[in-house]
């Protein structure tokens, strides 16, 4: 007997956002190894599949009711109602709630076992603080704290081998770059790059390589903080007093590391040789190169959680909003990518 494919929760992110236009996107060509599920308002979702013309059947289901195989032009749905009518590229502070209730319930499904990971399509952070979220900086850290774990990765993967025979790819290499910082103000990187926070930071990601895309002996590059990673101490302190001291106990506990390297250098193909991930200091040190390798064909991913999630590689595109123009080829990935790691066995 075959096993079934698995069940991934899809929250539709930002109403007035492309996420619920992809989704239909994705639902109307069909999705091969998972069962997808929106996470949305439904009424939302018929409104944006006639205004783009998408053919699809929404069948609305709740956490626990069986999940249909999935068809071209079907697509179940867990109604999570809005708080207010959205319209394409229009922000609406009452629906931030509607956003936040859609992750709230993807995650409880995931941990109740009525999904196997979640893929989340993008939200807008600023709207959701000026809502009265002041705290609130991503899904990451929200799953971060929604889960109870002290400390999660962001990564970012153009894994070629999932969408290699996708027509249009035109990236080849694989990258994977993951974060010792996220959605931090550029003037408090430095002080966030501690020994404690890189040595979890280096230990999730070593074990998740390991548990979640089966490399069983990971190779990590690490970036320094600094131009020329310091140049001996002359352009920053932060790699001889924290980042090399942190590099050297964890290759005592058997992790393999280089670094830490300048980051213009490490970024190119005889450095990247042979790695399995870089880890950037930071947000906008390594996403720009990612991007620039597989934009629109990347995933991120959530690493250090007790459940799976994979988000796209895009934000809300507010611009591109219901014009049906939006691409959904990282969401395919974002997908592909979640059903592969789902598919590695129950998490902890
Ligand atoms: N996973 C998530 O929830 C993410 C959310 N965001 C949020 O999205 C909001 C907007 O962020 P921006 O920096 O403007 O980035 P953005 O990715 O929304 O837009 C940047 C540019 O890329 C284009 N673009 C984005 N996705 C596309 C797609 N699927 N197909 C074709 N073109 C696409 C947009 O039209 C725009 O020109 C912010 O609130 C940000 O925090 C950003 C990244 C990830
Ligand atoms: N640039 C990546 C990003 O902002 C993703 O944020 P998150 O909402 O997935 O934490």
């Amino acid at each position: 007997m075959t096993a079934q494919a698995p069940v991934l929760a899809l929250t539709c992110g930002e109403p007035a956002g492309i996420g619920p236009e992809l989704l239909l996107m994705l639902a109307a060509e069909g999705v091969a190894g998972a069962r997808p599920v929106a996470v949305g308002d439904p009424g939302l979702l018929a409104e944006r599949a006639a205004a783009l013309g998408l053919s699809v059947e929404l069948v609305e289901l709740s956490p626990g009711e069986a999940v249909p195989d999935a068809t071209p032009g079907r697509l179940p749905v867990w109604p999570v109602a809005l708080r207010t009518p959205s319209r394409p590229g229009v922000l609406a502070r009452a629906n931030a709630d509607h956003v936040l209730e859609t992750l709230d319930v993807a995650i409880r499904a995931c941990r109740e076992g009525h999904a196997a990971g979640m893929v989340t399509a993008p939200l807008h952070k600023g709207v959701i603080i000026e809502a009265g979220h002041a705290g609130f900086t991503g899904h990451t850290e929200y799953l971060r704290d929604a889960c109870g774990v002290e400390e999660v990765v962001m990564m970012l993967a153009t894994d070629a081998a999932l969408h290699a025979e996708r027509p249009g790819w035109a990236g080849g290499r694989s990258l994977r770059v993951a974060l010792a910082t996220t959605h931090l103000p550029l003037c408090r990187v430095a002080d966030a790059i501690t020994a404690e926070g890189l040595t979890r930071v280096l230990r999730i990601l070593d074990g998740d390589l390991r548990r979640r895309f089966g490399i069983a002996a990971p190779r990590i590059a690490v970036c320094g903080l600094n131009p020329h990673a310091g140049e001996d101490g002359h352009l920053g302190r932060e790699e001889l007093e924290v980042i090399t001291p942190t590099l050297a106990a964890l290759r005592a506990e058997g992790l393999a590391l280089d670094g830490p390297l300048p980051a213009d250098t490490l970024f190119t193909p005889r450095h990247l040789e042979g790695v399995d991930a870089v880890l950037a200091m930071y947000h906008d040190q390594g996403l720009p190169v990612l991007k620039y390798a597989g934009f629109g064909r990347a995933a991120n991913v959530t690493l250090g959680l007790p459940l799976v999630r994979t988000s796209v590689d895009h934000g809300t595109a507010l611009d591109l909003a219901g014009t049906g123009r939006a691409d959904p080829g990282s969401l395919r990935v974002a997908v592909a990518l979640a059903a592969e790691m789902a598919g590695r066995g129950p998490t902890q």
